[in-house]
């Protein structure tokens, strides 16, 4: 595969641009490469600028649920554009959203739309924290919940990727206030509801997590989660910017059969345009302005061009009955490929997955279940299997801790290739030694 072009473009983003990316996660640098340029997707494919084609695994970092430029999706757009793209007040496209989000998601009683995960998480914690009169947010070692001060502590993501988990530039007032616990441990939740019970506002968690690969959490430690919540009166929000529409219908609550208080969600619901969304019971979410006293606002938020796509999105997957059972299949497909893979050639590594979400780690333990787990992993390993995969056509996050995501878009002979592809890039990498 030749890259020319791509090599060319990014010294000269790097001129103009810091790290020559927008999102940190889109740079190679962990995987000790330059970064591809796309120019165009379609389906389960992306193309690059130089003319080469990837199944992508990627999806836009999970929004593409339904596979790039669906053409419901295109028309729904060119037809609401027409009509202005923008207006800073009330639209019936609203107010249908918040009615799809209810529909599939009946936690949520009323929800406020604003322009991306981080501002749904931001200001998820300003209203937990206005509600409670409480002042300290847990949150769990390895999940990332957008670049938020707050939660730029022990953060996955780009934040584990790069080494920084708890970034330069936050306070140590703001940082103080958040406490971390151990994905997965119980333990680590209570000891800290234990001293600091009558001033914790909320805990936040993925409830699958994908920031740091996927971890999936055992059913007594989300109950643990939710108890603890309510005994203690915090606020359980669920960050469900990947999870919401992606590992069900109704997203990681419905799976798990646990009620959050609030859930956060982005990606998959402006289906590809910036949107992020808060909500919940709406007793609490009545706390927001003009309504009450929490303050929160966004010239953009509720754009009629995101509400379209995502709406679009939305009803998509809400009317074909079959599209999850369809995802969980190829998704199931692939797993098994990847694990025969590895029996095969007798190679140290452990698959996790729920439904469409998934992650190949790296490591000689026999699962993949904390934080502590993930940080054995392998990177240098993960980086070579990166490279093979992308020379031969397979485009995977360019990180050990991010998750996959197949899309109904993928198709069996999608599926059967990338297995092929996995299995030949294992191989040289055992070649290697
Ligand atoms: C679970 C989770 N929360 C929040 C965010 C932040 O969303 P955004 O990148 O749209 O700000 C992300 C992704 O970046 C995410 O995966
Ligand atoms: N892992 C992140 C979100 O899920 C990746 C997206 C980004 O930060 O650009």
């Amino acid at each position: 595969m030749e890259f020319t072009k791509s090599i060319q473009a990014f010294q000269e983003a790097l001129e103009y641009i810091p790290g020559g990316v927008n999102s940190p996660v889109r740079s190679f640098r962990s995987v000790e490469s330059d970064p591809v340029f796309i120019e165009s997707a379609q389906g389960s494919k992306v193309r690059d600028i130089d003319g080469n084609e990837y199944i992508d695994y990627v999806g836009s970092w999970g929004p593409m649920i339904l596979g790039h430029a669906h053409p419901d999706v295109l028309k729904a757009l060119s037809e609401t554009m027409q009509k202005g793209t923008s207006f800073g007040a009330p639209t019936l496209l609203e107010t249908e959203m918040a009615k799809q989000v209810r529909k599939m998601m009946p936690s949520i009683e009323s929800v406020r739309m604003v322009n991306s995960g981080t501002e749904a998480t931001m200001s998820a914690l300003r209203l937990a924290r206005g509600y409670t009169g409480r002042d300290l947010v847990i949150k769990f070692e390895g999940c990332y919940h957008g670049h938020n001060d707050s939660f730029l502590i022990a953060a996955g993501s780009g934040a584990l990727t790069f080494g920084t988990p708890n970034t330069p530039g936050v306070t140590t007032g703001t940082a103080h206030d958040t406490l971390t616990a151990q994905f997965n441990d119980l333990d680590s939740v209570a000891a800290h509801f234990e001293k600091h019970g009558d001033n914790i506002a909320a805990l936040i968690i993925e409830p699958v997590t994908g920031n740091m690969g996927v971890v999936i959490p055992t059913k007594e430690f989300m109950q643990g989660v939710r108890d603890l919540c309510t005994k203690h009166g915090a606020l359980l929000i669920f960050d469900e910017v990947m999870t919401g529409f992606r590992v069900a219908k109704g997203g990681a609550q419905s799976l798990l059969g646990i009620e959050p208080d609030l859930t956060t969600l982005g990606k998959i619901i402006g289906g590809g345009l910036p949107v992020g969304a808060y909500g919940g019971k709406k007793e609490i979410m009545d706390h927001l302005a003009p309504q009450g006293p929490v303050y929160q606002a966004g010239t953009l938020s509720g754009n009629p061009l995101a509400m379209a796509a995502g709406l679009t999105q939305l009803r998509l997957l809400d009317n074909d009955s079959m599209i999850y059972d369809d995802l969980e299949r190829k998704a199931g497909m692939l797993e098994e490929g990847l694990k025969n893979n590895l029996r095969e050639l007798d190679f140290p590594a452990v698959v996790n997955r729920v439904g469409s979400m998934f992650t190949l780690f790296f490591t000689k333990e026999e699962k993949v279940t904390s934080f502590a787990d993930v940080m054995k992993c392998d990177t240098k390993v993960f980086s070579d299997y990166f490279k093979y995969s992308l020379e031969s056509g397979i485009y995977l996050a360019p990180s050990q801790f991010e998750a996959g995501f197949v899309s109904a878009a993928h198709t069996d002979e999608d599926i059967q290739r990338t297995i092929e592809a996995s299995y030949n890039a294992l191989k040289k990498i055992k070649q290697k030694g």
